[in-house]
Parts: C-alpha cells; sequence; structure tokens
C-alpha cells in the first residue's frame, strides 16, 4: 500500500453531511490524514464533491428534485463556500481547479491541467479539483467526480487513487438496503458480475453511487493506478491507511499499463462516427498493428472532423474492432474509401498522409 502520489476523491456526504452547507465533522480528520501524508514527502491531489450540497441552503428551491439549472446555481455559490471550508482545516495554500469533460478530453488542455498541477505539487501546494457545473451540459457533463478524479489521476501520473465515501467499499450489493450484504475487500478483475452489484445512490445530491466508483476504478487500475473505496466518515479508516492496511475496497493496479494517449483515447474521447472496414483492413489491424489505409474502408456513418475520435467496425458482423482519431472528415472519407493511399491528392485536391488512422492514435477493444 505504498504510495508517493494519490489523488483522493471526497464525496458529497462527508462535504456536507446533513446536505446544507458544509461542515467540518468529517473534513477534519480527512484533512489531518492528508496533512500527514504531505509530511511525509506524499503528493496529494484532492478531487472534493460538495458544491450542490454546500450551496443548497441559499438558491431557493421547491420540490427534493432539483432541476440541472437549480444545481448549477447551488454548485457555483456553494464551491467558495466548499473551498473556504477545506482552506481553514490547512496551513498549505489550496488551488481551486474546475474542469470539465471537454477539458480532459483536448490533448493541450488535459496537458495544460497537468502542468498546472505538478507545478503547484512541486511548490507545497494542495490542488482542489471539481467539476465546472456552471458550464456543463447535460450532454458533456462527466456528471461525476469519481469518474473525474480517474481521469486527474491519469493526468497528473498519480500511483493511487482514494475513493472517500459514506460506506465501508464495495459490498455484494448495497449494504443500505441489504442486510445480508458482503463487504469485498479485494478485486482483482473488474467483470460484469461486479458491475451488477455496484447499485445507485440514495443521496440526491450525490450523482453516480457505487457504479461511478467502479467505473473510476477500471480506468485507474488500467492506468496502472492502484484504487482504493474507503469510508470517510471512520477517523480509524485513516490510521489503517497510514498503517499501510486495507481498511475497504482494494482494486489492483493493472500491470499491463496502457499508454496514456491510449487510456485518453479509449475512456475520455467520444465517438463521433464509424466506419466499416473489409476483413483484410480488419486483419492488419487487429492482428498485424498496421495503421488504417484508405483502401480498407467499405462505408463511412455519421458527420465527423478530421481529428475526432471514430469507432471502426468489422463490417461483417458491425463489432466494434477498434476507436482512433481519423485524419480526414466523414466528407473526405466517403470519396476516397476503397481507394490507393497514391490517389488521396489527385482526389481530394489535399492529402493528410497516407493514413486514415495512424497505429499510435488507434486503441484495439
Ligand atoms: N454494491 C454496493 N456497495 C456499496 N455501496 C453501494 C453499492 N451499491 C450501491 N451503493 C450505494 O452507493 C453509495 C455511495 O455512493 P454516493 O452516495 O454517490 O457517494 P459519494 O457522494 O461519496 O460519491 C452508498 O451509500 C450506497 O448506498
Ligand atoms: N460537481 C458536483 C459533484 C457531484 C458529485 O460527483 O457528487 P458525488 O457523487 O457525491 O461525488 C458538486 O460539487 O456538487
Amino acid at each position: 500500500m505504498n504510495f508517493n502520489r494519490a489523488v483522493i476523491k471526497v464525496g458529497s456526504a462527508l462535504v456536507a453531511p446533513s446536505r446544507d452547507g458544509c461542515s467540518g465533522q468529517y473534513i477534519l480528520a480527512i484533512a489531518q490524514f492528508i496533512t500527514k501524508c504531505q509530511q511525509q514527502g506524499k503528493e496529494i491531489i484532492l478531487v472534493s464533491s460538495g458544491g450542490v450540497a454546500a450551496g443548497r441552503t441559499i438558491i431557493q428551491h421547491g420540490s427534493p428534485k432539483l432541476s440541472l439549472s437549480t444545481k448549477k446555481a447551488m454548485a457555483s455559490v456553494g464551491q467558495m463556500q466548499m473551498m473556504a471550508n477545506w482552506q481553514r482545516f490547512f496551513d498549505v495554500p489550496c488551488s481551486q481547479i474546475l474542469i470539465t469533460q471537454n477539458d480532459l478530453a483536448d490533448r493541450e488542455r488535459f496537458i495544460s491541467i497537468q502542468e498546472t498541477i505538478k507545478i503547484q505539487l512541486a511548490n507545497g501546494v494542495l490542488p482542489i479539483v471539481n467539476e465546472n457545473d456552471t458550464v456543463t451540459t447535460k450532454a458533456l457533463a462527466i456528471g461525476d467526480n469519481d469518474n473525474i478524479a480517474a481521469l486527474v489521476a491519469q493526468a497528473c501520473e498519480a500511483d493511487s487513487l482514494f475513493i472517500l465515501s459514506d460506506i465501508d467499499g464495495v459490498f455484494t450489493k448495497d449494504p443500505n438496503i441489504n442486510d445480508d450484504a458482503v463487504l469485498i475487500p479485494n478485486i482483482d478483475k473488474i467483470t460484469d458480475e461486479i458491475y451488477a452489484m455496484a447499485g445507485t445512490s440514495r443521496n440526491p445530491l450525490a450523482s453516480g453511487g457505487m457504479k461511478t466508483k467502479i467505473q473510476a476504478a477500471e480506468k485507474a487500475v488500467e492506468h496502472g493506478i492502484n484504487t482504493y473505496i474507503v469510508n470517510g466518515t471512520k477517523s480509524e479508516v485513516f490510521s489503517s491507511l497510514l498503517a499501510k492496511v486495507n481498511p475497504g475496497t482494494r482494486f489492483a493496479a493493472d500491470k499491463d499499463i496502457i499508454t496514456a494517449k491510449k487510456h485518453w483515447l479509449k475512456h475520455t474521447l467520444k465517438s463521433r462516427g464509424k466506419i466499416k472496414l473489409d476483413p483484410g483492413a480488419v486483419n492488419a489491424v487487429v492482428n498485424k498493428g498496421a495503421s488504417l489505409l484508405p483502401s480498407g474502408i467499405k462505408s463511412v456513418t455519421n458527420r465527423f472532423k478530421a481529428g475526432d475520435a471514430i469507432d471502426l467496425v468489422d463490417a461483417r458482423n458491425n463489432a466494434v474492432i477498434a476507436k482512433g482519431i481519423t485524419l480526414y472528415s466523414h466528407y473526405d472519407l466517403k470519396r476516397i474509401m476503397g481507394k490507393h493511399s497514391n490517389d488521396i491528392t489527385d482526389i481530394l485536391g489535399h492529402d493528410q498522409g497516407d493514413v486514415v488512422v495512424h497505429r499510435d492514435d488507434m486503441v484495439i477493444l
């Protein structure tokens, strides 16, 4: 359980336990844990939820089910309260980093976030990240900080991710509604069976429940990041972590780490379209590690630009075999599909290179 750089994700229930403004009830023990880690020379990045719960008393609301705009208004005012609440427990300066899915999906912005965090860590700052709720739309929002925390852990090359919630870890079913639920201390492989155990949250101000925590763990372990889901309401949990004892559920990091870029491509970028490949192209891409040439493309679906992520589909059975970044738009691809690479310039009047999807910009699924 050794770690040098960790992302710690703190859920709404810990920041604002009564769902009405912030409290120090659980934050104090978490802040003490972070301080002890920092004193041992470890680097910590905090991902904190709780903006909506913290701002709930300030924005008027009628029904218990809040609209997206009301939640955004709460989040933006609650963010100030939440940051102030954290800062009062630290002597080190805290920084506020608000990000969206678009920021993480754009390679340049991803690198910008990465550089900012690294410089702050080198200067003894505690970065505190949350989703920028004001500017997100329903379609674009990652919508939960569990997944954001996994992506941040990847961006700042953390070796561990701690997801602190109001529950001891992953149980065989939701323990809040099933008395016979049993805690699973170690998960070596995240299977459909594990996902089937994970339910939603009963807290209307939280977003994901256990499902998004498992998704986050899957993203993180695949990137070589050990992930823990532990109970942040129990101060003894932090003594266990400092004593290198697992107090909750541990997901072991994948030994076969895929590169940062492929991880970003697979998990963060949304596919904008699909192209169907003939058997020769499928074989070349899947078995020979080749780039995709226009000659192997049989059809193009949806509208997309050069630089977008698209699905590569086996035309024989419609199975998605890979995801990659296309160097050509749907419009250009419709004109060069099935053609030899040497003919691209003649057909289009320009060319972006011989290949449609380069091997380095592709992940096999
Ligand atoms: N299999 C499961 N194991 C543990 N908790 C589960 C499970 N399925 C659903 N849950 C629920 O997930 C909740 C934690 O998620 P959530 O409320 O979103 O926390 P946070 O606000 O910390 O992100 C638990 O309180 C529990 O009710
Ligand atoms: N950006 C939102 C985070 C919502 C969220 O992910 O909540 P949770 O499931 O408690 O981690 C907020 O600050 O309230």
